[in-house]
């Protein structure tokens, strides 16, 4: 099933990962396995020097942990997906090859904090980026509260977490959100790019990341406390409210 719904497709060294799950490409278990085959190749095969992670749906990246599966799990079960769905991610980012996220439409919550987990991000200016986890009273639990402060500021990552708000490619540019911002085909530049970096030794490329990243984009104790977090606030009524006003198309109230 994983593999219909993120293809891996193989062009020169490049591996190129689609996301493929109608209507949003949220982030369940199909996403999840798929994510991880993706992690797989990267890891295992030699071949493979660079990636491109890109969706296959108009107007969408990732909208996120899906949520119509999120409010039938319990604190224990929301724990087992935050770990199924961190594993592939912090895979990715630890691979040692360049990834880079090309997004053309929404990056919402788990699916911006997939993008923040690549190495490089490309975007359509007319893209939105954000980490809206508050609005349903939970938080960002895939490495967001660790990723975002370190690559746009402290001051920045919460004025953009606390509020829930959606930036668009031309201001996560101007901040550090976004490295690169094309205007047209954000996949074709993305490809590009990474087949140029896959003449490169893989060696030289790895060592570049492993050392700019020496600090660290996350702590071992901040993800941890972030995961301990994000199951309290499911275990919480207010992620309770937030989730069905989600399903029912409402406003969420909260106490
Ligand atoms: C079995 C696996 C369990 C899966 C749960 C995993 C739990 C583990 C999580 C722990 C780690 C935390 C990870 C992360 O930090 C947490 C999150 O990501 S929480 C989710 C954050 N994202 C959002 O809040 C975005 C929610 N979506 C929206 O606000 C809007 O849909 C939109 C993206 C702004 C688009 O709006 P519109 O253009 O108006 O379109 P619609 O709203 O009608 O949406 C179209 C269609 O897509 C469905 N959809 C959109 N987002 C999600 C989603 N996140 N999950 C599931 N489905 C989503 C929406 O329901 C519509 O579907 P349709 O009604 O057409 O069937």
């Amino acid at each position: 099933m994983s593999e219909s719904v993120v293809r891996l497709e193989t062009e020169g060294r490049v591996l190129h990962v689609v996301l493929d799950r109608p209507p949003a490409n949220a982030l369940g278990q199909p996403i999840i396995e798929g994510l991880a085959a993706a992690a797989d190749a990267l890891e295992s095969r030699e071949e493979l020097k660079a990636c491109v992670v890109s969706s296959a749906l108009d107007g969408f990246f990732a909208a996120g942990a899906d949520i119509k599966q999120m409010g039938s799990l319990t604190p224990a079960s929301f724990a087992e997906y935050r770990d199924a769905l961190r594993a592939p991610v912090e895979r990715l980012a630890a691979c040692g090859k360049p990834i880079v996220a090309a997004i053309d439409g929404l990056a919402l919550g788990g699916g911006l904090e997939l993008a923040m987990a690549c190495t490089l991000r490309f975007a359509t200016p007319e893209s939105k980026l954000g980490l809206p986890e508050v609005k349903l009273g939970l938080i960002p639990g895939a490495g967001g509260t660790q990723r975002l402060p370190r690559l746009v500021g402290r001051g920045r990552a919460l004025e953009i977490m606390l509020s829930g708000r959606s930036i668009d490619g031309e201001e996560g540019a101007q901040i550090g959100l976004v490295d690169r911002l094309v205007e047209g085909d954000v996949v074709a530049e993305a490809l590009a790019y990474a087949e140029r970096l896959a003449n490169f030794p893989a060696s030289a490329m790895k060592a570049i990341i492993d050392c700019v990243d020496a600090a660290g984009l996350t702590s071992a104790e901040g993800m941890a406390l972030e995961g301990d977090l994000v199951v309290e606030m499911l275990a919480s009524g207010e992620a309770g409210e937030g989730i069905a006003a989600f399903l029912e198309r409402r406003t969420a109230t909260f106490a």
